[in-house]
This record gives C-alpha cells, sequence and structure tokens, in this order.
C-alpha cells in the first residue's frame, strides 16, 4: 500500500493534490481505503486521463467535428451483409452446420459485457439478476446460462463430442461481487465453475470540468467503469487471453447482458463469420425508427465504425434512400464477432488508439466542507471507450443481418417507459415461444378447455392470446419442438421445461 507521501507525490504529479483535503479528518480505516484507490492510479496515466478529458469536453461542445463525421458516413455496401431474411434455408443450414462444428471442437467461447452500471433501469444490483417476470422466473443470467448448455449439446449430440463453451464474464467494481454470489447461490444454472470466468474491467475518475477529479466522499474518489470497450485493457489485465489459447478457443461471442433473446454462441453467425474468412463481425436489425436508441454501423472514410446513437446528428439518421428506406438501417445489437488473433492484435497494437467518448453527467460530490452535493446540472465527465471501436482495424469485417423479432429485445429501461422495459422483453420472448409452439404444430386451449384461436402474426404491443415460456433446455432456437407439440393441445399458460418435454414424450 502507498504510504500518505507517496500517494501525495503521485497526485500532485498529475495537478490533483486535492484529492487529499480531507485527509487530517479521516479515521485510519477511511484513510487506508483512500490510499487504496489512490494506489491504483498511475500518474502518467491519470496527468494523461485529466488532460484526455479537458480535451475531449473542449471538443464536445464544438458539434462541428460530429458533424464532419456524419458526412463521411456510407452505409455498408450490401455485399458485406449477410442477412437471415434473404438467405435460402439451405445456406442458413451450412452456416449453422459449420457454427457447430466448430462449437464442437471447443473453438468457441461467449463473452459477456455486464460491467454497465445500468442506471435507466434503476435496479441497485446487476442487470444480469433481473427477473422480467416470466412464468417460471428465471433472470436473464439463468436464460443464458440454459442457452449455453443447450448449444454445447446440440453440438454434441451431432458431432459426438463432450464440448464446452467457455463463458467470460465482464464484470466492474459495481457488479463482480453481486454477480459472483449469485452465480455460487444458483449453483451456476448447471454449469461446471471452472468454465465460467468472471474479471474485472478498470474504473477511472469522473472529472470536473475544471479538470480536477471529483470526490464523491471525503475518502472517496468519484469512479466509474470505462466503458465496455474497457474489455480490451481487461483482457490483457486478467490473461483471458491466454486462457481462451489454453482452452483452444479461436472466436468469441461478445455480446451485451440485458437482450433478453440473445441467441448465446449462435451457430449461424459464427459458421456465417468463419466461412466468410471475418476477423470482426456485428450482428445488425434493421432499425426501427430514426431516432432509435442504436448504433449504426457503416463505414467512414472506407472504415468500418459504428456511430453511437448519442452521436449521431438527427438529420443524419432521418435521411432516406429511394424506395423510402433509412439510409443508415444497419442497428447495432452489441453481438460481436471476433477471432481470438484479431483480439491479440488490438490488445498489443490498437488498443490506447481507441476513441476516447465523453459523457458529461450529474455526478454527486463533496463541497468544500465535505457536505454530499447531488447536482441538478452536470458537473462532471466520465470517460468510456465502446466495445465496437476495434471494427476499424479488422482486416475483414462483416455484417450479418438477424430478425429483430427473433433476436433483440432489450432491456433499458423501467417500466413506465415506452420502450425496451421488463413487460416488453417479457413479451417478446413470450410472443418468440408462442409463435415456436404454433409453427411446431401445438393447439393451445384455454383454462376452460376452449381452443384459443391461433394468432400468426402480432404487433410489438401486443400479448399472444395463450402463455408459452419453452425452456432453453428443451430448444434453443425453436428446434426439435415438432416431435413434441405436433397436434398437442398445450393449457395455457404453458411451460415447457425438460419434465414436461419428457411427458410429453411419453405421451406421442
Ligand atoms: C457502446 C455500446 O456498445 N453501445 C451499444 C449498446 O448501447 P447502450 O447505451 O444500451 O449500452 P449499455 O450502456 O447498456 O452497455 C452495453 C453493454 O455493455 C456493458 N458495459 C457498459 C459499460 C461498461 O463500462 N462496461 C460494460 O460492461 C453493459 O453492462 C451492457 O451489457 O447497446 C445497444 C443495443 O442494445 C447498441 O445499439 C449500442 O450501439
Amino acid at each position: 500500500m502507498l504510504s500518505f507521501e507517496e500517494a501525495k507525490a503521485r497526485l500532485e504529479t498529475a495537478g490533483q493534490g486535492h484529492v487529499l483535503q480531507f485527509w487530517a479528518e479521516l479515521s485510519a480505516e477511511e484513510s487506508n481505503t483512500l490510499l487504496e484507490e489512490i494506489s491504483k492510479l498511475q500518474p502518467e496515466e491519470l496527468l494523461e486521463h485529466c488532460r484526455a478529458v479537458a480535451v475531449a469536453e473542449a471538443a464536445s461542445r464544438h458539434s462541428s467535428a460530429d458533424g464532419r463525421l456524419d458526412a463521411r458516413m456510407k452505409p455498408v455496401p450490401p455485399e458485406f451483409i449477410g442477412s437471415v431474411r434473404k438467405s435460402e434455408k439451405e445456406t442458413l443450414q451450412i452456416w449453422g452446420d459449420e457454427g457447430l462444428l466448430q462449437i464442437s471442437q471447443d473453438r468457441v467461447a461467449v463473452l459477456l459485457l455486464a460491467g454497465g452500471q445500468g442506471t435507466r433501469l434503476g435496479v441497485p444490483y446487476p442487470k444480469g439478476m433481473y427477473n422480467v417476470g416470466l412464468p417460471s422466473g428465471k433472470t436473464l443470467y439463468q436464460v443464458q446460462a440454459e442457452c449455453i448448455q443447450k448449444v454445447q449439446k446440440l453440438a454434441n449430440v451431432k458431432h459426438g463430442s463432450r464440448c464446452t463453451i467457455p463463458w467470460y464474464i465482464m464484470t466492474s467494481e459495481f457488479t463482480l461481487g453481486p454477480t459472483e454470489k449469485f452465480f455460487k447461490d444458483n449453483e451456476y444454472f448447471g454449469l461446471c465453475p471452472s468454465n465460467v470466468v468472471m474479471f474485472e474491467q478498470r474504473m477511472i475518475p469522473a472529472v470536473g470540468f475544471d479538470g480536477k477529479i471529483i470526490l464523491e466522499k471525503k475518502n472517496k474518489i468519484a469512479m466509474a467503469p470505462d466503458g465496455n470497450g474497457g474489455l480490451y485493457r481487461a483482457l490483457v489485465d486478467n490473461k483471458i487471453l491466454e486462457d481462451m489459447e489454453r482452452r483452444g478457443v479461436e472466436y468469441l461471442h461478445v455480446y451485451c447482458v440485458d437482450n433478453i433473446l440473445v441467441k448465446m454462441a449462435d451457430p449461424v453467425f459464427i459458421g456465417f463469420c468463419v466461412i466468410k474468412g471475418a476477423d470482426c463481425g456485428a450482428k445488425v436489425v434493421d432499425k426501427a425508427y430514426p431516432a432509435e436508441p442504436v448504433g449504426v454501423v457503416c463505414r467512414v472514410d472506407g472504415l468500418y465504425q459504428v456511430i453511437e446513437y448519442s452521436e449521431i446528428q438527427p438529420e443524419t439518421a432521418e435521411i432516406r434512400g429511394p424506395g423510402g428506406e433509412l439510409l443508415f438501417s444497419a442497428g447495432n445489437i452489441c453481438n460481436h464477432f471476433f477471432t481470438r488473433d484479431f483480439l491479440k492484435d488490438v490488445a498489443e497494437k490498437f488498443e490506447s488508439q481507441l476513441k476516447q467518448h465523453v459523457a458529461i453527467k450529474k455526478v454527486p460530490f463533496v463541497d468544500g466542507e465535505g457536505n454530499l452535493v447531488k447536482p441538478t446540472k452536470p458537473n462532471g465527465i466520465k470517460m468510456e471507450k465502446f466495445v465496437f471501436d476495434v471494427f476499424q482495424f479488422s482486416k475483414k469485417f462483416v455484417a450479418f443481418e438477424v430478425l429483430r423479432e427473433e433476436e433483440f429485445s432489450p432491456l433499458k429501461n423501467a417500466d413506465g417507459a415506452p420502450l425496451d422495459t421488463p413487460t416488453t422483453a417479457r413479451r417478446s420472448l413470450l410472443a418468440q415461444h408462442y409463435r415456436w409452439a404454433l409453427a411446431a404444430g401445438g393447439n393451445f386451449l384455454d383454462e376452460q378447455d376452449k381452443p384459443i384461436p391461433p394468432k400468426h402474426s402480432m404487433t410489438q404491443n401486443e400479448d399472444p392470446p395463450a402463455i408459452c415460456e419453452i425452456s432453453p433446455l428443451v430448444s434453443y432456437f425453436g428446434e426439435g419442438l415438432e416431435k413434441l407439440l405436433k397436434q398437442k393441445n398445450l393449457k395455457s399458460p404453458f411451460l415447457l421445461d425438460e419434465n414436461e418435454a419428457e411427458n410429453l414424450v411419453k405421451t406421442t
């Protein structure tokens, strides 16, 4: 641990001596906490960070820079976009088979970005622990864990293997403890603990407009995770690439915690990327409307990039092509494919070039008397790196367009908001499972055993006429349901878990 003198010298080098202003008032325990925090800050990096914040803040006040970026944006050429909608069934099958083959050979892992604070949802625990109110009561983490088990099984059955898809989970100071405990308490949802690797991303100080670090307590610096692009440093800090190499993992599916429809280690996406020889790929959906809060995958000066929803000019987002379609329609759903070699290159050569994005926030702080102030106006800057900012370094980038109703329904806001809430997430999953059951030939009955007329198309705001939830342990993507459900009467609410599947097999 640093001594007081060392900490003082370190802070003064970076022009941040004020961090120790309450030192004389701190108890021994409080001073130790502060020294521990300071010991994690390297003086040169701290200086650089505070300078970068000042520069970025000035740039953000002159929006012309972003304006110019907009002017240079071009849509992704159609030949670089694979598409579920536009592809033949046979082609999808070829991609899916390739993906399952890679999975069966232990060459695929998934990596969950779970270091965010989930401020918009407003719960005091990690988002993955959220239960959106499914009949089974499953949380997002459980749904994801079960998907992994099922894909492993599909690969094993097809190839006679005993494969593993390691699950890397990037957490932050806010989410590591509770996530670890949750997994332990739930016995890793049936996964082998050694194949669930949690690691922590770095935290960086929030800085005021005057270039000074903000104190949120007399002995606590206001820290925030360094954005989901903090992944690349965290991979190095925690030797994750070495772990992947040891396990023989070549391909990584990176995804964001809050999409209830996420297709974990999606064999079709993996197979598509592998067959195309891509080192980097992104799943996209057609943007629903110009102001939808999703990034846009595009090209800028010939390089692939995502322009984040917070950084695109509204008039650019609204540009339409000759057929009336949005010109920049490739909505990023935070599902990325990377080869391990590409990640190694990024870690070794490019990480330091990643753009710092500025988020101007209201950061609670202590005033000169040590009283906590909750600002009513933004007073500070948090810098974030974005996971997709590495696309520009790719030698072969591909985009893969998937169907929104099958693959994208994020949980961002608390109920009451119009979109991306627990209600919309639950509805999307139940509507999907209802569609799968109908397609498999099931007939739904109500509580009085009266048939519920099937409904083959529903709007986004409509609940399905029958409640049907299918465990990922039974079907990962609607596969294998016909043998269970064809011409069966299913009483709503219908919960198809492994026990129910066994019963249905017996009655066939
Ligand atoms: C930067 C980024 O990827 N933006 C994408 C993200 O936006 P959005 O603004 O929704 O991104 P979030 O803040 O929810 O973060 C996305 C994911 O990154 C994780 N996270 C975030 C910050 C952090 O320091 N550490 C960390 O691990 C979160 O836990 C989450 O799993 O999802 C949208 C789709 O839903 C996309 O259209 C956006 O382009």
